[in-house]
């Protein structure tokens, strides 16, 4: 069943984009992303460790595909200035409504209450999508190789360049991981979890990013939910830690990540 979900994700998000452009001609949308001023620096944050030694994206995620509802009803403001006030380096927003219940209105509540960097979280297909996020207000965005043909990968990169987008590029294998390299890939996410069968492995991280060079910075995603999980992964050489589910169930998000960067007790 599940196997076959990011294919069903992404002929969604064709349709979907179809739909935006009726109302929101691209034309528009880049006149909004070209007037944008307020980039905060999503790479650049990310580049080196903070103080504590890591650096955590807390991500927002109201549901999933591979969990279902995690907090449907979640206030994204009160949810980004909890996340500011733990630590968190960066913000990653899901805006996949369909299959993630996610939204821009969520990305622009977010971003408006922090002063945090924002990742706009999502399934990139068209160039579209790119002049949209600029438009929102997003940082920077998502680039999931698995879904993309390398000389798109290329083409996005670019187009987010000029837009002054930064970009994380997600890999889930060492081909894909190539890939992303030779597309001139430099924040490169590993995602533990496999987005055809949902199947996570945090050991991913450590076995992939012991193939990086000192050109690509890593980033961990999914399936984090312990100081353990990043105490193992930071001796791989790992100090990105991109966090969603296990920070949004927590009783107290500000607390919870201050105990995943060890600056408190559990
Ligand atoms: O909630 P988790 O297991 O902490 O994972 C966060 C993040 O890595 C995950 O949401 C994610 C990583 N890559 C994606 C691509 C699309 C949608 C979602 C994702």
């Amino acid at each position: 069943m599940s196997a076959d979900i990011l294919s069903r994700i992404v002929a969604r998000k064709h349709e979907e984009v179809a739909e935006a452009e009726k109302l929101i001609p691209e034309k528009n949308l880049a006149e909004q992303a070209k007037a944008r001023q307020d980039y905060r620096p999503f790479f650049k944050t990310l580049s080196k460790p903070g103080k504590s030694g890591v650096n955590i994206i807390a991500e927002i995620k109201r549901a999933s595909p591979s969990k279902g509802i995690i907090c449907p009803d979640l206030d994204p403001a009160e949810f980004a200035r909890a996340y500011e006030k733990g630590g968190a380096s960066c913000l990653s927003v899901l805006t996949d409504r369909d299959f993630f219940q996610g939204s821009i209105n969520d990305l622009k509540a977010a971003r408006k209450s922090v002063s945090l960097p924002v990742l706009r979280k999502d399934f990139m297909i068209s160039p579209y999508q790119f002049y949209e996020s600029a438009a929102m207000g997003a940082d920077a965005v998502l680039l999931i190789v698995r879904i993309l043909e390398p000389v798109q990968l290329k083409d996005f990169m670019q187009l987010a360049a000029e837009l002054n987008l930064d970009t994380l590029t997600e890999v889930h294998s060492k081909a894909e991981l190539e890939t992303a390299v030779k597309a001139g890939a430099k924040l490169v996410g590993i995602n533990n979890r496999n987005l055809g069968t949902f199947e996570t492995n945090i050991q991913k991280a450590a076995d992939l990013a012991s193939l990086f060079t000192s050109d690509q910075v890593p980033v961990a995603e999914s399936g984090i939910k312990t100081r353990e999980d990043i105490i193992s992964l930071q001796k791989a050489g790992i100090f990105n830690f991109l966090i969603g589910e296990s920070i949004v169930r927590s009783p107290d998000p500000k607390a919870f990540l201050k105990s995943l960067a060890g600056r408190m007790k559990p």
